[in-house]
């Protein structure tokens, strides 16, 4: 075992002579082999060690002993051993966040500042070959982006250094081999046997099928990982040099030509979206997943020019024409005009629909969501645009035509939604309908014809 962990160091250049790494040693038997492991292997490597466990205060009694034993597993070897509790329940309480997540955050934190107090270069970690069969599995059944596919990266920037993983070349059964081998006797996690958690469904049902199969599949799946974490890296640079010439971003806007953006290879279009959203969100939320991804490129492809999709935490994907824009910004103050064909259904900006068909009897609708015309009496073609300063519509049943101005206000519409919503007129620019608020007097009044022209105004 030690010959090949020897090797993957040397191979992935995990450790740099005369270094300081922190190991973090939650007290089971791979992070308790990964610290014996380097501390029996310091001279080699001329480094410096230091231990840091954190206790999360979930398992009250048993995860404070668990601190006790790692302080004194490094007592009995002279390593430096930076310990502390942290209270996640609490923690959890402010934030919302799930268990694994809220402890992995406050645990990361102390990670680095154990980094920075001792100038340290790494922070090691126990995964093992094992964890990474478990993980790609996990992500390729419920669905991840392509980076996210490749798995537990074994060298990655963290703090002023790296978080590296010397043991992802090896799997449980050689760790625990190590263990007896070396008298370490771990803590014991029973959080580890519960099958409520996905990773120990996979851990339990699918490893031992797969290592029946084959003994060194771990083998097989880290060399899946690292070859699709170099050709992600690869691709990823290609996109980004693509993407200088179809996008530009500004104060947390990004603005792609939709006509270039499509003729880009599509492994490139889906690294592209990914990579405007790695950048607008700095840190990608968890509801995120690739089917947003998917959503945007559909909505990019299909046939009809203007509309908004809406993303985890307020983000807006606005398509306008050839134009595409992803912001966080509320206010959008662009106008617009559409021609609106019968039949059809337009997309507005601020995300409703509005929907034309053509029926050959009256139909009884009602409410301010349709409205019906007589199709030998309306000129057409008609558009859809935003209101222009001094704009009146023919109201039905009013005698002199009022402003719409007015009828915003009358109809109490808030004042924030005045600016994108949509206003209907013919072909002789007569004001016709405003969706949902006012029918005009252009609105058929005979019943008994056989060609009718529906419009409804579908919202969210
Ligand atoms: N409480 C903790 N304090 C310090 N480091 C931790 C702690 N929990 C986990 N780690 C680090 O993160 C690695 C992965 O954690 P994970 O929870 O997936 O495994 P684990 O079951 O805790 O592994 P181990 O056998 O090392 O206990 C551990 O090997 C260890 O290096």
């Amino acid at each position: 075992m030690l010959e090949v962990v020897h090797e993957f160091i040397e191979k992935h250049q995990l450790l740099e002579r005369g270094t300081t790494v922190v190991v973090g040693v939650s007290g089971g038997p791979d992070s308790l082999a990964l610290l014996h492991f380097l501390w029996s292997q310091k001279e080699r490597y001329d480094i410096q060690l230091v231990a840091a466990h954190v206790d999360h205060m979930l398992r009250g009694k048993q995860s404070e002993e668990d601190m006790y034993f790692v302080k004194h597993f490094c007592e009995q070897r002279s390593i430096i051993c930076e310990a502390t509790q942290l209270n996640v329940p609490v923690y959890i309480e402010q934030t919302g966040k799930g268990v694994q997540e809220a402890a992995r955050d406050c645990r990361y934190t102390f990670f680095k500042q154990v980094m920075s107090k001792y100038h340290a270069h790494y922070v090691a970690l126990g995964h093992h070959g094992d964890d990474q069969i478990e993980t790609v599995l996990m992500r390729l059944v419920r669905g991840s982006t392509t980076r996210g596919y490749a798995g537990i990266p074994v060298k990655r920037p963290f703090g002023s250094g790296y978080i590296v993983r010397p043991f992802l070349c090896i799997d449980r059964r050689q760790i625990e081999q190590y263990c007896r081998q070396n008298g370490l006797h771990a803590r014991h996690d029973p959080s580890n046997e519960k099958d409520d958690y996905t990773r120990n469904r996979f851990r339990h049902f699918v490893l031992p099928f797969l290592k029946k199969e084959n003994i060194r599949a771990h083998e097989h799946i880290q060399q899946f990982s690292e070859m699709m974490s170099e050709d992600e890296a690869f691709l990823e640079q290609l996109t980004k040099e693509k993407l200088k010439h179809v996008a530009d971003q500004k104060e947390g806007c990004v603005r792609i030509d939709i006509l270039s953006f499509m003729s880009m290879p599509k492994p490139l279009q889906r690294r592209g979206i990914q990579l405007i959203l790695n950048y607008l969100y700095g840190n990608v939320p968890s509801s995120l997943s690739s089917i947003h991804i998917n959503q945007a490129l559909q909505f990019l492809k299909r046939q009809h020019p203007s509309g908004v999709l809406h993303f985890p935490n307020g983000l807006k994907v606005i398509r306008q024409y050839e134009v595409c824009i992803f912001t966080f910004q509320q206010e959008q103050t662009s106008e617009y005009e559409f021609l609106f064909h019968v039949p059809d259904t337009l997309i507005l900006p601020n995300g409703c629909q509005l929907i034309s068909q053509l029926v050959d009897h009256y139909p009884f609708v009602e409410g301010d969501d349709y409205v019906v015309f007589d199709a030998d009496q309306l000129r057409l073609p008609l558009r859809v645009r935003t209101r222009n300063h001094g704009d009146r519509m023919k109201v039905k049943g009013m005698e002199h035509p009022k402003k719409v101005s007015r009828i915003f206000i009358d109809e109490k519409i808030p004042a924030s939604e005045r600016a994108q919503w949509p206003i209907v007129e013919d072909a002789n620019g007569n004001i016709i309908w405003i969706p949902g608020v006012k029918k005009s007097a252009y609105t058929a009044t005979n019943i008994t014809k056989n060609r009718y022209i529906v419009l409804h105004y579908k919202k969210q």
